[in-house]
């Protein structure tokens, strides 16, 4: 059981979100499983807070008693909570009611002019109208305008601000984006490119394929999830990871001789595992991963796609672009004598790299403690190397039930797919294999019900099978798609249509939130396609900027921020140039209060918002309130990570 609940400010608990709690009631407040002791408090905090905020306030006894465990039963912090978000309701409950105030003055004057058109309509003899037909050689780039109420392109104006509208008054609305152009903006205010104009294809409704209806039938399906393998270089990533797929067998047995073989006249024949995933001439001669290597596996209860990253530090920015896909990890350490130390130093990439996956918004990890075959299964440096590494992950923001501890070989195979039989390992180690840890990974929570956004991590020319076009391959960040629909490229606002499509390598004809996606496009310029790109959904562009401001967490840093300060921003899989112009205030990272304004430093360990301005572009990106994947950065400097943080405000808008 743990302690969370929604938090006010936005402070580390933001920053390194709650996404899986929200859906999870096993980590929520279960009284069975309480001492007296917590009881008692519980029961004497629900008292303070009533007295403080009155017997009639909107909140519920489970939800003050969940936030004064989540708070450790402190009074003052649950009071601040409890005011906060009562404040919060009635802010809501206000908009609503003015909301539905306005919409029931427009149902009024609208039913007034149905009536003045109705007398009117009843003085004069109307000629009926010859509707206009007009024919299209390729059925899927006509532009569809349906009736179909549950039509995307009406849901899209809604949003849009410009009010459900029938099949006629679609058209008209359409010439009015088009006019509007960038004076048009979303609900949150973000402009929307004029460019996003365009008419979109629309697919008949007998082909449009109801996404959300399709997903919700994957619920009976194995929960799908991102795995990303971290550690110090020669952790021994790639070879457990290739073993661990051997085993599984997704690696058959020819090919797994060949890689002995081939390894052994390199005279590199302990890297025989690590070819699995190492695929390129460079990595298996170095020995060393160099880019993000992808497979998939399924165990009894949930689907993964594979991301192996390097552990080298010179390749920090494919880890980075690849853990920014992950949902969860295993983290990979060197149980050898010297190998844990140098990885969990600081200089190591232990550190680093656990850090950067709970910056990244991963919560739940394994620790695979590898290579205990070379420490004949001492349980004493597995304990050592647990109680080491548990606090520091606990104070990087990681919860203690998130974090599993398995000891392993990837070597020799041992305890991964099976329990081990290993009777140095059995006499004091009774747990998991890896496999079983894998598979009780709890599922992720999707961003379905935000616009449509892909980063861009790959792009070739020619389509998916011998078509044309450009094909295009990244995770889908939030909402979906389906083959037929147009995507815009961010930034350039090129527009694309969506051809074919693979989902987790399987052909597809639709994609959502947590899919990793390959599709081919039609219509584009791959001159305007880069790794980093976005895309996204053309009536819900996202914004560019050159400028913004966030709130970040400095890292273990030996020479303080002042402004000016140069860094290299990182940001899914771009990283540009860039420099923190201003300090604008530290903040307290357990309240959110604002402790220092215009500070003239900042040192590690601090929590602060700044200013950050692009050097030589504008990026995509987004607030951390509209969309938590895209609104994550990451500050890093002459090979170190300086500092990870979430976007608050966009400051300019670009294209
Ligand atoms: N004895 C022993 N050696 C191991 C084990 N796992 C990996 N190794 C060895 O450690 C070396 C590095 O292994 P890799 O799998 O390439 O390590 P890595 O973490 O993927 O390396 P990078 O991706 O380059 O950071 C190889 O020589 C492996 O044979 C293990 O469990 N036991």
């Amino acid at each position: 059981m743990s302690r969370h609940r929604a938090v006010r400010n936005l402070d580390l608990d933001d920053v390194l979100d709650d996404e899986y709690d929200d859906d999870y009631n096993e980590n929520a407040l279960d009284e069975t499983e309480l001492s007296n002791e917590d009881l008692e408090a519980l029961d004497e905090g629900l008292s303070y807070v009533y007295s403080i905020v009155g017997d009639n306030c909107p909140l519920t006894d489970v939800e003050i008693k969940e936030a004064l465990w989540y708070y450790y039963f402190d009074k003052e912090e649950t009071i601040n909570w409890a005011i906060s978000t009562i404040t919060e309701r009635k802010a809501k409950e206000e908009k609503l009611k003015a909301k539905a105030a306005k919409a029931e003055a427009a149902v009024a004057s609208k039913a007034s002019k149905v009536n003045q058109q109705k007398e009117a309509s009843q003085k004069k003899t109307v000629k009926p109208i010859k509707p206009q037909v007009t024919t299209h050689k390729d059925d899927e780039d006509v532009e569809y305008l349906s009736d179909d109420p549950n039509d995307q392109l009406s849901q899209d104006m809604v949003a849009l601000g410009l009010g459900d509208i029938n099949a006629s008054a679609k058209r008209v609305a359409q010439s009015k984006i088009k006019e509007a152009g960038s004076n048009i903006s979303t609900p949150n205010g973000t402009p929307v490119d004029s460019r996003a104009s365009s008419p979109l294809v629309k697919i008949h409704p007998s082909k449009r394929i109801d996404v959300l209806e399709e997903y919700a039938k994957r619920s009976g399906e194995k929960p799908k999830l991102n795995l990303v393998v971290i550690g110090h270089v020669d952790a021994g990533k790639s070879t457990l990871m290739g073993h661990f797929l051997y085993a599984l067998g997704q690696v058959n047995e020819r090919t797994m001789k060949k890689y002995e073989r081939d390894s052994h006249k390199l005279g590199k024949g302990s890297f025989a595992f690590a070819w699995v995933l190492d695929e390129t001439g460079e990595e298996r001669e170095r020995g060393i991963t160099m880019d993000i290597a992808m497979n998939s596996f399924e165990t009894e209860h949930r689907k993964f796609t594979l991301l192996d990253a390097p552990g080298h530090r010179d390749f920090i920015p494919n880890m980075i672009s690849g853990t920014a896909q992950a949902d969860v990890a295993i983290l990979v350490v060197d149980a050898t004598t010297g190998g844990f130390e140098s990885g969990f130093d600081a200089n190591g990439q232990t550190k680093e790299h656990a850090l950067l996956a709970r910056s990244l918004g991963v919560q739940q990890m394994i620790i695979a403690v590898n290579k205990l075959d070379v420490m004949a299964w001492s349980k004493a440096r597995f304990d050592e190397i647990v109680a080491k590494l548990g606090s520091f992950l606990v104070q990087a923001g990681f919860r203690k039930s998130n974090l599993t501890y398995v000891p392993v070989s990837g070597l020799t195979g041992n305890n991964l797919i099976e329990r081990s039989k290993d009777a140095e390992l059995l006499s004091w180690y009774k747990g998991p294999c890896l496999l079983e840890c894998v598979d009780t990974f709890k599922p992720a929570v999707r961003l379905l019900d935000k616009p449509f956004r892909m980063g861009v991590t790959d792009f070739f020319k020619g389509g998916i099978g011998s078509g044309g076009g450009v094909s295009v391959a990244g995770p889908i960040d939030s909402g979906s798609l389906q083959i037929g629909e147009q995507v815009m490229v961010v930034p350039g606002g090129e527009m694309g249509i969506i051809k074919a499509m693979q989902v987790n390598d399987e052909p597809a004809n639709w994609g959502a939130a947590g899919d990793s996606v390959l599709m081919t496009l039609s219509g584009l310029d791959i001159m305007n396609l880069s790794t980093g790109c976005v895309l996204c959904s053309p009536l819900h562009p996202v914004p560019v900027t050159s400028s913004f401001v966030a709130q970040i967490i400095v890292f273990d840093i030996k020479v303080p921020i002042t402004s000016g300060f140069p860094v290299i921003l990182h940001h899914q899989s771009l990283n540009e140039p860039a420099s923190i112009t201003k300090l604008l205030s530290t903040i307290d990272k357990s309240t959110g209060e604002v402790l220092k304004r215009n500070p003239r430093h900042i040192s590690k360990g601090t929590t602060a918002t700044v200013k950050v301005q692009l050097a030589n572009r504008a990026v995509p990106l987004e607030m951390f309130k509209d969309n938590k994947q895209l609104g994550r950065i990451m500050l890093r400097k002459g090979g170190e990570t300086v500092a990870a943080g979430v976007v608050i405000e966009i400051l300019t808008y670009g294209s």
